[in-house]
C-alpha cells in the first residue's frame, strides 16, 4: 500500500446516499469528511446575505475567492461556518437549494472551488490519515489522484423516495430538487465511468448499511494494495 494518506472521492446525483454513506465510511475508517456541496451552498448563502446578484458571475467568483468559510470535517459532526457564524441549517433551506445551481454552474467559481477542495482534501488527509470527499466532480476534476474513486448511482424513483422520506414530503414534490437540478448540475459535472478508473456503486436495491459496506469493501481493497 502506498504511504500516501487514503483519499476517497465519491460523486453522484442527488439522493443516491453520497453524504450519509460518506460520513459513515469516514467514521468507520477514522478519517475526515468533506461535503463539497455544502461549500457551494455556503457560498450561495453568503452571496445572498451580502446582496450579491447571483447572475453576476464575476462578482460571485470574487466572493468565492474570499468568503470566510470554515468547514468542520469530523464525520460525526460536520459543520459549516462563514465569518464565524454557523450556517448548517441555513444552507439546507429551500431558498438555497433552489438557488445553488446558479452558483454551481458558474465556471469561474468551479475553478476556484476545485483548488480549494483539493487543498482541503490534502489537509484533512494529512491531519487524520485519510479523507472521504463527496460531491459531483471529485472523482474527475477535483481529485482524479484519489486512490479510491466511486460514482454512486440509484434510480430516479429510489432517489426521490429517499429524499421525500428524509424531508417527510410527497415523493413527487422532490422532483425539482432531484431530477430537474440534476439536469442542471450535469451541464458542468460529467461523471466518469469504470473506463476512467471510477467504480460505480448502484444503491437502488441496497439499503443504507449495504451501501456503506459496498464502499468500505472497495476502500479496503485499495488500502491493501
Ligand atoms: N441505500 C439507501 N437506502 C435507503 N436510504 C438511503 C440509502 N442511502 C441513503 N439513504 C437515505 O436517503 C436520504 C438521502 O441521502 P443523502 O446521503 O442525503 O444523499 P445525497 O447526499 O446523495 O443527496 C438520507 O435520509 C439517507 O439516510
Ligand atoms: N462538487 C460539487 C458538489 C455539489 N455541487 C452542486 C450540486 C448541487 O446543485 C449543489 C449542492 O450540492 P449538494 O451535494 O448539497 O446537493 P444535494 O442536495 O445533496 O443533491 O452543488 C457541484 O456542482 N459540485
Amino acid at each position: 500500500m502506498s504511504d500516501q494518506p487514503l483519499m476517497i472521492a465519491i460523486d453522484g446525483p442527488s439522493g443516491t446516499g453520497k453524504s450519509s454513506v460518506s460520513k459513515a465510511v469516514a467514521r468507520a475508517l477514522g478519517v475526515g469528511y468533506l461535503d463539497t456541496g455544502a461549500m457551494y451552498r455556503a457560498l450561495t448563502w453568503w452571496c445572498l446575505d451580502q446582496g450579491i446578484d447571483l447572475s453576476d458571475q464575476a462578482a460571485v467568483a470574487r466572493e468565492a475567492a474570499s468568503y470566510p468559510l470554515e468547514m468542520g470535517t469530523d464525520p460525526a459532526a460536520p459543520s459549516v461556518s462563514v465569518g464565524g457564524r454557523a450556517i448548517d441549517a441555513q444552507i439546507r433551506e429551500g431558498r438555497i437549494t433552489a438557488a445553488v445551481s446558479q452558483v454551481a454552474t458558474n465556471l469561474q467559481v468551479r475553478a476556484l472551488m476545485r483548488d480549494k477542495q483539493h487543498a482541503l482534501m490534502q489537509q484533512i488527509a494529512s491531519a487524520t490519515g485519510g479523507v472521504v470527499a463527496e460531491g459531483r466532480d471529485i472523482t474527475t476534476v477535483v481529485a482524479p489522484d484519489a486512490q479510491v474513486r466511486i460514482l454512486m448511482t440509484a434510480s430516479e424513483e429510489a432517489r426521490m423516495a429517499r429524499r421525500s422520506k428524509e424531508l417527510a414530503v410527497e415523493a413527487e414534490s422532490t422532483r425539482s430538487q432531484i431530477v430537474d437540478r440534476d439536469r442542471i448540475d450535469s451541464t458542468v459535472s460529467q461523471f466518469h465511468t469504470a473506463a476512467d478508473g471510477v467504480v460505480t456503486v448502484d444503491t437502488t436495491t441496497l439499503n443504507f448499511e449495504e451501501s456503506v459496506e459496498a464502499v468500505l469493501a472497495i476502500a479496503r481493497g485499495a488500502g491493501s494494495d
